[in-house]
């Protein structure tokens, strides 16, 4: 069930791409240069959207591919951040596996992703171009972002804010009737018109005579 107070975020990527400082870049503002990565680190906090205040939960996620978590926190999560570094192909390979599972496993609707290349100020021994990054985001219909945690909070802010704003309207976009998300007609009215035109009636709003109701 959609619940509008919470979104529950999943940082996730290869090792060493700067999970953990992508995530206490965007929470504190801070950079850390180290960060102890040996488990999974949960936060909270709480962001306010057009007036609006939803609590945000962060799993910042170590080896859990190996761990063989992956899945549980796959089902978990509702927003999904793909972090590979751009000075890293192998990690841009992970990051793709990555995109590929949560398309596997999750119901398009239902989730929000982003893929993060992180490390850019690292650009003298980069291996994945921007473009690279951006057919990628192409490729599976999710945002992207290249960002480095160690120079800017802007950047990366912007990314998870992007992101927090998508999973957010997912979750109204959910909690309305189908009516109005598809702004469907009732099949009814769809019928009476098409029935009215083969007849050669009168247009529609002139016949008298009541049509069953039927609406979806
Ligand atoms: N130059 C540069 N180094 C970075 C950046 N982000 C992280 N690092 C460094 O990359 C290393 C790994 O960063 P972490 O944030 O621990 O990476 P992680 O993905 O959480 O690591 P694991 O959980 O061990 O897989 C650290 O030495 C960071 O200082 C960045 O934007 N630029």
């Amino acid at each position: 069930m959609t619940n509008l107070n919470r979104i529950r975020v999943v940082v996730m990527g290869g090792a060493r791409v700067g999970k953990s400082a992508v995530t206490v870049r965007y929470l504190t503002k801070r950079y850390i240069g180290e960060y102890s990565s040996s488990t999974d680190f949960l936060y909270r906090h709480c962001v306010t959207f057009d007036s609006a205040t939803t609590e945000v939960e962060i799993l910042d996620t170590s080896k859990c591919a190996a761990m063989g978590c992956l899945d549980e926190h796959l089902r978990w999560g509702e927003a999904f951040v793909v972090v590979y570094s751009v000075c890293d192909a192998l990690s841009f390979h992970d990051a793709r596996d990555l995109l590929d599972k949560v398309a596997a496993l999750k119901l398009p609707g239902y989730c929000t992703t982003l893929l993060l290349g992180n490390k850019r100020d690292l650009d003298h021994s980069r291996q994945v171009g921007v473009d690279a990054g951006q057919e990628l985001s192409l490729q599976f219909g999710c945002q992207f972002y290249e960002v480095s945690a160690a120079e800017h909070w802007a950047g990366v802010s912007l990314a998870f804010q992007s992101l927090l704003r998508e999973a957010r309207s997912l979750q109204l976009l959910r909690t309305l009737p189908i009516r109005r998300k598809l702004g469907v007609n009732s099949v009814s009215k769809v019928l009476g018109n098409i029935f009215s035109k083969a007849a050669g009636k009168r247009p529609a709003g002139q016949d008298r005579k009541k049509r069953p109701s039927l609406s979806i």
